[in-house]
């Protein structure tokens, strides 16, 4: 009889065998033992992620050093552009395999985490696509990816539910759901619960291995029609990476013993580097697009990082840099062009706006400023969109719906020929706006009350009315990392006030109070914002600008059996 032990070891008797779980060779797991995450970790599925761990790992390490010769050329003064050697693909005739007939339509696409209750509320949402979120959305403790996993199983066979004892509530799936897409974590962040050959498992190689191994099958008869499963590919920024998704889908298709083409991805373009390689990224995976999506946050978190050191191209507040911004708008127009030429679907992004319960009248202008987001995108051409929140599915379904008809997209009637005439210059223009002191104490308040969730559990949370996730807590740290680096001087406010470190260290220990008055003292004191606070501050202060808000996080969450908080 096999048991788990306090230390979260199993136990035949009393006698400890390693994590639990029953492993291929080569593979250690350092997460809790469950029963639960035994079903997911099983003998095969991990050999499954192994193969493709070997296969991949040296392509990754390479990708992830050319970014770092890529950033290594930005700091110098470079600038991203266009690639001459691949201009015979962005002037080749060529198209994607066409899009599957289950995913046609895509007019509103939910996103959320991989929670139980949120999964089953996001697939009856009345969306036409849920995106199941390992990433952006998701703090990635091995809790919450394990429980992930089984949940996904369980929706994938039709069987999940949720009982909140609270409100005496049973929550179970509609008989019509939205098509489920996953979204796995970016090519940087390891997963340190699991060493093969005595190195931390690629956490994106674990999201999809463990999610396709159990689930292939099932989602293509009942869902994919035949097609599938789907999924968004999250932060690249060269065709490269894009190159080896392809080749693990590829390797994939072949272990499952299913047709070529059948997986299919949206990739989000969502770096700086990216718009410039889009026609490329859908080249290399032209037999497993469905389509690129503006990730607009990701994005200006990107433009920030790219530009780190060109203090010629510094942020206005974080409020200011929107979607009617020249860079971003040229951004999205050179996709739709791209999408339409390629044949796959042109996806819009998510507005942080999510409704507001208690206030009619501020509930009325948050979903008013989706309402005109979201016109402005079908109106250039975007075929799809994203909502955060069950409650604003019907303005944006209504929206799409009324301009684009009955037909699933607008992929053959609207081509934007005229964003061909985009320059490399207006890609990249600086966008306009001022800089205040509130936009740096709302960074500052916003990113340590991130932090601080993404600690204890939670990836997306409201903050001030708004959806809070790790690309925008990316922009509200590099922005202040970037003010602080250059001294600017916060010429919105009729101050003359430059950020220099003592500023900031004042507005932090203020916002602090004002975080500890607006949450109260008792969730204060139980929950990380000093922790979350000693994160943030010292990456907005560092001397050089970390990678990734998370991977430095990443080490505070990691917890190796026998229980020890680990780093890696
Ligand atoms: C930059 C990017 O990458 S964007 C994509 C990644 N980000 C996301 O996916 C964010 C998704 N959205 C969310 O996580 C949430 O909407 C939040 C955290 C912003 C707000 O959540 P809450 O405060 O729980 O919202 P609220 O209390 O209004 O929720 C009401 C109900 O809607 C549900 N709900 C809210 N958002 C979602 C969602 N995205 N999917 C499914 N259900 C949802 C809640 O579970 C709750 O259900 P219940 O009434 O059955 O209990
Ligand atoms: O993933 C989406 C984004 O905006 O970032
Ligand atoms: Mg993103």
């Amino acid at each position: 009889m096999i048991g788990v032990g306090t230390n979260g070891y199993a136990t035949i008797g009393a006698r400890k065998i390693g994590s639990g779980y029953d492993v291929p060779e080569g593979v250690d797991i350092r997460g809790r033992y469950d029963e639960e995450f035994a079903k997911i970790l099983t003998k095969d599925a991990l050999q499954f992620v192994v193969d493709l761990q070997l296969e991949f790992r040296n392509h990754i390490k390479y990708a992830l050093e050319c970014r770092k010769e890529s950033k290594r050329k930005y700091n110098e003064g470079a600038v991203p552009g266009f690639d001459p050697a691949t201009r015979y693909i962005r002037e080749g005739e060529w198209i994607c395999a066409s899009v599957p007939p289950a995913v046609a339509d895509r007019k509103v696409e939910i996103t959320g985490p991989v929670e139980r209750k949120m999964i089953i509320n996001a697939l009856n949402s009345g969306a036409k696509v849920f995106m199941a979120d390992f990433e952006d959305a998701l703090s990635p403790s091995w809790e919450n990816l394990m429980r992930g996993q089984v949940n996904l199983r369980d929706a994938v066979n039709g069987t999940i539910s949720f009982h909140d004892k609270a409100r005496n509530r049973v929550y179970k799936l509609n008989d019509q759901t939205a098509k489920l897409f996953v979204r796995p974590r970016g090519w940087h962040l390891p997963e340190a619960h699991i060493f093969i050959d005595g190195e931390p498992a690629t956490g994106c190689l674990v999201d999809f291995g463990l999610y396709f191994y159990h689930n292939y099958a099932t989602f293509r008869q009942t869902q994919g029609a035949g097609f599938g499963p789907f999924f968004y590919l999250p932060k690249m920024e060269h065709s490269r990476e894009a190159k080896i998704w392809n080749n693990v889908f590829e390797k994939a298709e072949k272990l499952a013993g299913i047709e070529k083409g059948s997986i299919r991805a949206t990739v989000l373009i969502e770096t700086l580097p990216a718009v410039f390689q889009m026609d490329e990224i859908l080249y290399e995976l032209r037999d497993h697009s469905v389509g690129l999506n503006c990730g607009r946050w990701d994005y200006i978190f990107s433009y920030v990082k790219t530009f780190q050191a060109h203090p010629d191209r510094l942020l206005p507040d974080r409020v200011l840099v929107g979607m009617t911004q020249h860079f971003m708008r040229s951004y999205s127009d050179l996709l739709i062009r791209t999408c339409h030429g390629r044949g796959v679907h042109a996806m819009g992004g998510m507005a942080a706006q999510i409704p507001i319960r208690d206030d009619p009248v501020a509930n009325e202008a948050a979903v008013e400023l989706v309402r005109k987001d979201k016109l402005r995108e079908v109106k250039a051409g975007h075929d799809g969109t994203w909502a955060a929140h069950p409650g604003l599915i019907p303005a944006c379904m209504e929206i799409f719906s009324n301009n684009i008809g009955n037909a699933p997209n607008q992929m053959k009637t609207v081509k934007r020929e005229d964003a061909a005439n985009l320059t490399e210059e207006d890609l990249i223009q600086r966008p306009r706006g001022v800089r205040t002191m509130e936009g740096l104490r709302l960074n500052t308040r916003v990113g340590i009350q991130y932090v601080a969730a993404w600690l204890t559990g939670s990836g997306s949370v409201p903050l001030y009315n708004l959806m809070e996730d790790a690309a925008t807590a990316e922009i509200s740290r590099v922005q202040n990392w970037q003010w602080l680096k250059y001294g600017v001087e916060l010429d919105g406010d009729g101050l003359g006030v430059k950020v220099t470190k003592d500023l900031f260290g004042r507005v932090v220990e203020e916002e602090m109070a004002r975080i500890e008055s607006e949450v109260g003292k008792e969730k204060f004191r139980k929950g990380m914002y000093k922790e979350a606070c000693k994160i943030f501050t010292r990456q907005c202060t560092a001397p050089i600008l970390d990678d990734f808000l998370t991977l430095d996080a990443y080490n505070h969450i990691v917890i190796h059996y026998p229980k020890i908080s680990s780093r890696l």
